[in-house]
Protein backbone atom coordinates (compact mmCIF):
# COMPACT_ATOMS: atom_id res chain seq x y z
CA UNK A 1 0.00 0.00 0.00
CA UNK A 2 1.09 3.58 -0.71
CA UNK A 3 2.29 5.59 2.79
CA UNK A 4 1.27 8.90 0.34
CA UNK A 5 4.50 11.58 0.67
CA UNK A 6 6.91 9.19 2.09
CA UNK A 7 7.24 7.17 -1.13
CA UNK A 8 6.89 10.08 -3.45
CA UNK A 9 9.06 13.08 -1.97
CA UNK A 10 10.66 14.68 -5.28
CA UNK A 11 13.73 16.65 -6.45
CA UNK A 12 12.00 19.97 -7.39
CA UNK A 13 14.79 20.07 -9.83
CA UNK A 14 12.34 17.73 -11.70
CA UNK A 15 9.29 19.52 -11.57
CA UNK A 16 7.58 20.67 -15.12
CA UNK A 17 7.69 24.68 -15.77
CA UNK A 18 3.63 24.27 -15.54
CA UNK A 19 3.89 22.64 -11.82
CA UNK A 20 6.70 25.20 -10.97
CA UNK A 21 4.24 27.97 -11.98
CA UNK A 22 1.55 26.04 -10.44
CA UNK A 23 4.04 26.80 -6.74
CA UNK A 24 4.02 29.78 -8.13
CA UNK A 25 0.27 31.28 -8.02
CA UNK A 26 0.00 28.84 -5.11
CA UNK A 27 2.34 30.49 -3.13
CA UNK A 28 1.10 33.98 -4.18
CA UNK A 29 -2.40 33.05 -3.00
CA UNK A 30 -1.57 32.57 0.38
CA UNK A 31 0.45 35.44 0.38
CA UNK A 32 -2.37 37.44 0.02
CA UNK A 33 -3.87 36.78 3.70
CA UNK A 34 -0.32 37.05 5.33
CA UNK A 35 -1.62 38.30 8.63
CA UNK A 36 -5.22 37.44 8.49
CA UNK A 37 -5.62 33.81 9.19
CA UNK A 38 -3.84 33.06 12.82
CA UNK A 39 -4.34 30.85 14.52
CA UNK A 40 -4.60 29.22 11.04
CA UNK A 41 -1.58 28.89 8.77
CA UNK A 42 -1.62 30.83 5.35
CA UNK A 43 -1.83 28.53 2.68
CA UNK A 44 -2.40 28.48 -1.42
CA UNK A 45 -4.12 26.07 -3.87
CA UNK A 46 -3.67 25.90 -7.55
CA UNK A 47 -5.44 24.05 -9.99
CA UNK A 48 -3.88 23.01 -13.62
CA UNK A 49 -5.79 21.45 -16.39
CA UNK A 50 -4.22 18.37 -18.40
CA UNK A 51 -2.41 20.70 -20.27
CA UNK A 52 -1.02 22.17 -17.17
CA UNK A 53 -2.31 25.91 -17.77
CA UNK A 54 -4.13 27.41 -14.51
CA UNK A 55 -7.80 27.15 -14.03
CA UNK A 56 -7.87 28.43 -10.40
CA UNK A 57 -6.39 29.54 -7.54
CA UNK A 58 -7.41 29.89 -4.01
CA UNK A 59 -6.43 31.50 -0.64
CA UNK A 60 -6.87 30.42 2.95
CA UNK A 61 -8.45 33.68 3.54
CA UNK A 62 -9.49 33.43 7.84
CA UNK A 63 -9.84 31.32 10.05
CA UNK A 64 -13.63 29.61 10.22
CA UNK A 65 -13.31 30.85 6.05
CA UNK A 66 -12.96 27.64 3.59
CA UNK A 67 -9.04 26.52 3.40
CA UNK A 68 -6.95 27.18 0.00
CA UNK A 69 -7.74 23.92 -1.46
CA UNK A 70 -11.99 24.35 -1.02
CA UNK A 71 -11.27 27.99 -2.29
CA UNK A 72 -10.03 26.64 -5.18
CA UNK A 73 -12.31 24.36 -6.07
CA UNK A 74 -14.74 26.95 -5.39
CA UNK A 75 -13.29 29.23 -7.99
CA UNK A 76 -12.72 26.18 -10.58
CA UNK A 77 -16.58 25.42 -9.95
CA UNK A 78 -17.29 29.30 -10.65
CA UNK A 79 -14.97 29.71 -13.91
CA UNK A 80 -17.01 26.75 -15.52
CA UNK A 81 -13.75 24.53 -16.38
CA UNK A 82 -14.94 22.17 -13.17
CA UNK A 83 -14.20 18.92 -15.53
CA UNK A 84 -11.15 20.32 -17.11
CA UNK A 85 -8.99 20.14 -13.39
CA UNK A 86 -6.42 17.38 -13.33
CA UNK A 87 -3.68 18.70 -11.02
CA UNK A 88 -3.94 20.55 -8.02
CA UNK A 89 -0.49 22.16 -6.63
CA UNK A 90 -0.90 22.99 -2.85
CA UNK A 91 1.72 25.03 -0.17
CA UNK A 92 0.67 23.04 2.20
CA UNK A 93 -0.37 19.09 2.79
CA UNK A 94 -4.13 19.19 2.80
CA UNK A 95 -5.91 18.43 5.83
CA UNK A 96 -7.58 15.20 6.64
CA UNK A 97 -9.94 16.37 9.55
CA UNK A 98 -12.62 17.66 10.54
CA UNK A 99 -11.85 21.38 12.20
CA UNK A 100 -13.89 24.19 11.50
CA UNK A 101 -14.68 23.07 8.16
CA UNK A 102 -14.48 20.03 6.54
CA UNK A 103 -12.07 17.65 5.19
CA UNK A 104 -10.21 19.43 2.65
CA UNK A 105 -9.03 15.31 1.21
CA UNK A 106 -12.64 14.58 0.58
CA UNK A 107 -13.07 17.99 -1.25
CA UNK A 108 -10.09 17.07 -3.63
CA UNK A 109 -11.92 13.17 -3.88
CA UNK A 110 -14.73 14.63 -5.12
CA UNK A 111 -13.18 16.53 -7.80
CA UNK A 112 -12.06 15.31 -10.91
CA UNK A 113 -8.32 15.97 -9.82
CA UNK A 114 -6.17 12.74 -10.67
CA UNK A 115 -2.55 14.38 -9.17
CA UNK A 116 -1.82 16.76 -6.26
CA UNK A 117 1.83 18.49 -5.65
CA UNK A 118 2.65 19.47 -1.99
CA UNK A 119 4.59 22.03 -0.98
CA UNK A 120 5.57 21.09 2.52
CA UNK A 121 4.10 18.66 4.85
CA UNK A 122 1.77 19.29 7.99
CA UNK A 123 4.26 20.29 10.83
CA UNK A 124 1.98 18.77 13.59
CA UNK A 125 4.06 15.18 14.06
CA UNK A 126 0.18 13.69 15.10
CA UNK A 127 -1.70 14.50 11.12
CA UNK A 128 1.76 15.23 9.32
CA UNK A 129 1.85 12.34 6.10
CA UNK A 130 -2.12 11.61 7.23
CA UNK A 131 -3.49 13.89 4.47
CA UNK A 132 -1.29 12.88 1.75
CA UNK A 133 -1.43 9.05 2.78
CA UNK A 134 -5.31 9.68 2.53
CA UNK A 135 -5.22 10.98 -1.12
CA UNK A 136 -2.94 8.34 -2.30
CA UNK A 137 -4.67 5.83 -0.65
CA UNK A 138 -7.85 6.98 -3.00
CA UNK A 139 -5.58 6.34 -6.31
CA UNK A 140 -4.26 10.35 -6.88
CA UNK A 141 -0.51 10.57 -7.68
CA UNK A 142 0.68 12.70 -4.60
CA UNK A 143 4.05 14.30 -4.43
CA UNK A 144 5.88 16.02 -2.05
CA UNK A 145 8.96 18.22 -2.61
CA UNK A 146 11.56 17.14 -0.65
CA UNK A 147 12.48 20.53 1.32
CA UNK A 148 16.04 21.02 -0.84
CA UNK A 149 14.36 23.81 -3.53
CA UNK A 150 13.57 26.72 -3.56
CA UNK A 151 9.77 26.70 -3.70
CA UNK A 152 9.79 24.18 -0.91
CA UNK A 153 12.07 26.47 1.59
CA UNK A 154 9.33 29.47 0.61
CA UNK A 155 6.49 26.90 1.72
CA UNK A 156 8.19 26.05 4.99
CA UNK A 157 8.77 29.95 5.33
CA UNK A 158 4.76 30.71 4.67
CA UNK A 159 4.47 28.71 7.40
CA UNK A 160 7.29 29.29 9.75
CA UNK A 161 5.06 31.22 12.14
CA UNK A 162 2.57 28.58 12.38
CA UNK A 163 4.70 26.06 13.01
CA UNK A 164 6.23 27.35 15.95
CA UNK A 165 3.08 27.96 17.83
CA UNK A 166 1.59 24.64 16.63
CA UNK A 167 4.66 23.02 17.44
CA UNK A 168 6.55 24.35 20.10
CA UNK A 169 3.72 26.89 21.57
CA UNK A 170 6.33 29.71 20.99
CA UNK A 171 5.25 32.43 18.40
CA UNK A 172 7.52 33.69 15.29
CA UNK A 173 9.11 37.56 16.41
CA UNK A 174 10.40 39.69 13.95
CA UNK A 175 12.39 42.71 15.06
CA UNK A 176 12.04 45.49 13.14
CA UNK A 177 15.00 48.40 13.65
CA UNK A 178 15.46 51.72 11.83
CA UNK A 179 19.01 52.94 12.20
CA UNK A 180 20.62 56.05 11.06
CA UNK A 181 24.17 56.16 9.34
CA UNK A 182 25.78 56.45 12.55
CA UNK A 183 24.26 53.49 14.31
CA UNK A 184 21.30 55.37 15.98
CA UNK A 185 17.87 54.61 16.21
CA UNK A 186 16.53 57.29 17.75
CA UNK A 187 14.35 59.68 15.18
CA UNK A 188 15.57 63.38 14.84
CA UNK A 189 13.15 65.84 17.58
CA UNK A 190 9.60 66.25 16.41
CA UNK A 191 9.84 62.90 14.50
CA UNK A 192 9.09 59.19 15.39
CA UNK A 193 10.29 57.97 11.67
CA UNK A 194 13.28 58.81 9.48
CA UNK A 195 13.84 56.35 6.64
CA UNK A 196 12.55 56.49 3.28
CA UNK A 197 8.49 56.45 2.22
CA UNK A 198 9.50 53.15 0.78
CA UNK A 199 11.03 51.64 4.12
CA UNK A 200 7.95 53.39 5.54
CA UNK A 201 5.66 51.09 3.08
CA UNK A 202 7.60 48.02 4.02
CA UNK A 203 6.66 48.57 7.59
CA UNK A 204 3.79 48.60 7.61
CA UNK A 205 3.58 46.01 4.80
CA UNK A 206 5.52 44.12 7.59
CA UNK A 207 2.83 44.72 10.18
CA UNK A 208 -0.16 43.29 7.82
CA UNK A 209 1.61 40.32 7.66
CA UNK A 210 1.98 40.06 11.37
CA UNK A 211 -0.78 38.79 14.10
CA UNK A 212 0.91 41.36 16.96
CA UNK A 213 3.16 44.73 17.91
CA UNK A 214 5.15 44.71 20.57
CA UNK A 215 6.96 47.50 22.25
CA UNK A 216 8.26 49.38 24.94
CA UNK A 217 6.73 52.07 27.08
CA UNK A 218 9.68 53.91 25.99
CA UNK A 219 8.45 53.78 22.57
CA UNK A 220 5.06 54.73 23.86
CA UNK A 221 5.87 57.79 25.64
CA UNK A 222 8.44 59.64 23.26
CA UNK A 223 6.26 58.80 20.24
CA UNK A 224 2.22 57.64 21.07
CA UNK A 225 2.88 55.67 17.76
CA UNK A 226 -0.29 54.95 15.93
CA UNK A 227 0.73 51.08 14.79
CA UNK A 228 -1.46 51.45 12.04
CA UNK A 229 -1.09 50.11 7.99
CA UNK A 230 -1.96 53.57 6.35
CA UNK A 231 0.39 53.19 3.73
CA UNK A 232 -1.92 50.19 2.38
CA UNK A 233 -4.88 48.42 2.57
CA UNK A 234 -5.21 46.46 5.66
CA UNK A 235 -7.44 43.29 6.15
CA UNK A 236 -10.98 44.17 6.72
CA UNK A 237 -11.78 44.16 10.09
CA UNK A 238 -8.43 42.47 11.71
CA UNK A 239 -7.42 43.72 15.06
CA UNK A 240 -4.36 42.73 15.83
CA UNK A 241 -2.64 42.10 19.40
CA UNK A 242 -0.39 45.45 20.67
CA UNK A 243 1.51 44.20 23.62
CA UNK A 244 3.46 46.93 25.45
CA UNK A 245 6.37 46.04 27.80
CA UNK A 246 7.23 48.39 31.07
CA UNK A 247 5.46 49.35 34.04
CA UNK A 248 5.53 53.32 33.42
CA UNK A 249 1.76 54.61 33.64
CA UNK A 250 0.86 55.90 29.66
CA UNK A 251 -1.14 58.37 28.69
CA UNK A 252 -5.15 57.76 28.87
CA UNK A 253 -5.67 58.97 25.60
CA UNK A 254 -2.84 57.06 23.80
CA UNK A 255 -4.08 53.57 26.10
CA UNK A 256 -7.67 54.77 25.05
CA UNK A 257 -7.21 55.10 20.50
CA UNK A 258 -4.78 51.94 20.99
CA UNK A 259 -7.86 50.09 22.39
CA UNK A 260 -9.97 51.16 20.24
CA UNK A 261 -7.95 49.24 17.44
CA UNK A 262 -5.57 46.41 19.36
CA UNK A 263 -6.37 44.18 21.82
CA UNK A 264 -4.26 45.93 24.01
CA UNK A 265 -2.04 43.83 26.75
CA UNK A 266 0.77 45.30 29.20
CA UNK A 267 3.06 43.34 30.70
CA UNK A 268 5.82 44.13 33.27
CA UNK A 269 9.12 42.28 31.61
CA UNK A 270 9.84 40.93 28.37
CA UNK A 271 10.03 37.40 29.21
CA UNK A 272 6.33 37.09 29.43
CA UNK A 273 5.58 37.68 26.11
CA UNK A 274 6.02 34.77 24.17
CA UNK A 275 3.45 33.31 26.09
CA UNK A 276 1.09 36.57 26.38
CA UNK A 277 1.17 36.14 22.45
CA UNK A 278 0.76 32.77 22.21
CA UNK A 279 -2.07 32.77 24.57
CA UNK A 280 -3.72 35.00 22.11
CA UNK A 281 -3.21 32.78 19.19
CA UNK A 282 -0.76 35.44 17.87
CA UNK A 283 1.93 33.27 15.81
CA UNK A 284 3.74 35.79 13.86
CA UNK A 285 4.71 39.06 16.02
CA UNK A 286 6.98 42.37 15.19
CA UNK A 287 8.76 43.77 17.71
CA UNK A 288 8.95 47.53 17.04
CA UNK A 289 10.62 48.88 20.16
CA UNK A 290 13.39 51.34 21.39
CA UNK A 291 17.01 50.18 22.18
CA UNK A 292 16.37 49.25 25.51
CA UNK A 293 13.89 46.35 24.90
CA UNK A 294 15.81 45.16 21.56
CA UNK A 295 18.49 44.62 24.00
CA UNK A 296 16.59 42.98 26.52
CA UNK A 297 15.24 40.65 23.69
CA UNK A 298 18.12 40.34 22.38
CA UNK A 299 19.61 39.15 25.69
CA UNK A 300 16.99 36.67 26.56
CA UNK A 301 17.22 34.77 23.17
CA UNK A 302 13.79 36.08 22.00
CA UNK A 303 13.77 36.77 18.36
CA UNK A 304 13.74 34.93 15.53
CA UNK A 305 14.46 37.26 12.71
CA UNK A 306 15.74 40.67 11.74
CA UNK A 307 15.17 43.20 9.48
CA UNK A 308 17.48 46.26 9.89
CA UNK A 309 16.89 49.28 7.74
CA UNK A 310 19.62 51.57 7.90
CA UNK A 311 18.87 55.29 6.29
CA UNK A 312 20.83 55.93 3.24
CA UNK A 313 22.79 59.24 2.74
CA UNK A 314 20.90 62.17 1.08
CA UNK A 315 19.49 60.92 -2.78
CA UNK A 316 20.78 57.23 -1.63
CA UNK A 317 17.70 54.85 -0.64
CA UNK A 318 17.92 53.11 2.52
CA UNK A 319 20.11 49.60 2.61
CA UNK A 320 17.92 46.43 4.28
CA UNK A 321 19.42 43.32 5.68
CA UNK A 322 17.53 40.45 7.26
CA UNK A 323 19.00 38.10 9.96
CA UNK A 324 18.09 34.76 11.03
CA UNK A 325 18.65 33.63 14.42
CA UNK A 326 18.70 29.48 13.32
CA UNK A 327 19.98 29.13 10.06
CA UNK A 328 17.56 25.86 10.18
CA UNK A 329 14.06 27.67 10.18
CA UNK A 330 13.10 29.40 7.42
CA UNK A 331 12.46 33.45 7.55
CA UNK A 332 9.26 34.50 6.03
CA UNK A 333 10.82 37.91 5.59
CA UNK A 334 11.77 37.48 1.94
CA UNK A 335 8.36 36.26 1.16
CA UNK A 336 7.20 40.07 1.76
CA UNK A 337 6.49 41.91 -2.00
CA UNK A 338 9.22 44.45 -1.31
CA UNK A 339 12.02 42.39 0.23
CA UNK A 340 11.92 39.97 -2.16
CA UNK A 341 11.86 42.55 -5.21
CA UNK A 342 15.23 44.00 -3.35
CA UNK A 343 17.01 40.54 -2.36
CA UNK A 344 16.47 39.70 -6.39
CA UNK A 345 18.22 42.98 -7.12
CA UNK A 346 20.84 42.53 -4.81
CA UNK A 347 19.88 45.58 -2.56
CA UNK A 348 19.26 43.49 0.09
CA UNK A 349 21.66 41.12 2.51
CA UNK A 350 20.25 37.94 3.92
CA UNK A 351 22.31 36.31 6.43
CA UNK A 352 22.03 34.36 9.91
N1 LIG B 1 14.40 53.36 15.00
C1 LIG B 1 13.50 52.47 15.36
O1 LIG B 1 13.31 51.43 14.71
C2 LIG B 1 12.73 52.72 16.60
C3 LIG B 1 13.06 53.76 17.40
N2 LIG B 1 12.38 53.96 18.56
C4 LIG B 1 12.83 55.09 19.38
O2 LIG B 1 13.30 54.59 20.63
C5 LIG B 1 13.14 55.60 21.62
C6 LIG B 1 12.63 54.97 22.90
O3 LIG B 1 13.60 54.05 23.35
P1 LIG B 1 13.44 53.21 24.68
O4 LIG B 1 13.17 54.13 25.80
O5 LIG B 1 14.60 52.30 24.73
O6 LIG B 1 12.06 52.45 24.42
P2 LIG B 1 11.57 50.92 24.52
O7 LIG B 1 10.47 50.79 23.55
O8 LIG B 1 12.72 49.99 24.41
O9 LIG B 1 10.94 50.86 25.98
C7 LIG B 1 11.78 50.79 27.08
C8 LIG B 1 10.99 50.29 28.28
O10 LIG B 1 10.64 48.93 28.10
C9 LIG B 1 10.63 48.30 29.36
N3 LIG B 1 11.67 47.27 29.37
C10 LIG B 1 12.66 47.10 28.52
N4 LIG B 1 13.44 46.07 28.88
C11 LIG B 1 12.92 45.59 30.00
C12 LIG B 1 13.28 44.53 30.87
N5 LIG B 1 14.32 43.72 30.63
N6 LIG B 1 12.51 44.32 31.94
C13 LIG B 1 11.47 45.10 32.20
N7 LIG B 1 11.08 46.14 31.39
C14 LIG B 1 11.82 46.36 30.32
C15 LIG B 1 10.97 49.37 30.39
O11 LIG B 1 9.74 49.94 30.79
P3 LIG B 1 9.48 50.69 32.19
O12 LIG B 1 10.63 51.63 32.41
O13 LIG B 1 8.19 51.40 31.96
O14 LIG B 1 9.38 49.63 33.23
C16 LIG B 1 11.78 50.32 29.56
O15 LIG B 1 11.88 51.61 30.11
C17 LIG B 1 12.21 56.64 21.01
O16 LIG B 1 12.97 57.77 20.67
C18 LIG B 1 11.69 55.99 19.75
O17 LIG B 1 11.44 56.90 18.72
C19 LIG B 1 11.36 53.17 18.93
C20 LIG B 1 10.96 52.11 18.15
C21 LIG B 1 11.63 51.79 16.92
N1 LIG C 1 11.90 55.46 13.51
C1 LIG C 1 11.40 54.59 12.61
C2 LIG C 1 10.43 53.64 12.97
N2 LIG C 1 9.98 53.60 14.24
C3 LIG C 1 8.74 52.96 14.69
O1 LIG C 1 7.60 53.51 14.04
C4 LIG C 1 6.73 54.09 15.04
C5 LIG C 1 5.88 55.20 14.44
O2 LIG C 1 4.86 54.55 13.74
P1 LIG C 1 3.53 55.33 13.32
O3 LIG C 1 3.00 56.01 14.54
O4 LIG C 1 2.63 54.29 12.79
O5 LIG C 1 3.97 56.31 12.28
C6 LIG C 1 7.70 54.53 16.10
O6 LIG C 1 7.08 54.77 17.34
C7 LIG C 1 8.58 53.31 16.16
O7 LIG C 1 7.95 52.23 16.79
N3 LIG C 1 10.00 52.79 12.00
C8 LIG C 1 10.46 52.86 10.71
O8 LIG C 1 10.07 52.05 9.84
N4 LIG C 1 11.35 53.79 10.36
C9 LIG C 1 11.85 54.66 11.25
O9 LIG C 1 12.65 55.49 10.86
Amino acid sequence: MSTGAADSLIDERKLTDAVASGFAAAIGAALAFLGNTAPNPPVGCAILDAQGRLLATGGHERAGLPHAEAAALNALRESGRWDDARTLVVTLEPCNHRGRTGPCTEAILRSPVREVWIGCPDPNPNVSGHGAARLAKAGLAVRTLDGDGPIARRCAALIAPFRRLAVERKPWITVKQAIDRHGSMLPPAGQSTFTSERSLLLAHRLRRATDAIVTGTGTVLADRPGFDVRRLPDHPGRRRLLVVVGNRTLPSDWMEAAAGRFVLRRVPGPDLVPAVLAEAGAMWAMAEAGPSLLASLEEAGLWNDRLVITRGAEGEPDRLAIDVADARAASPLPLLPELSRCLEEGACSLGS
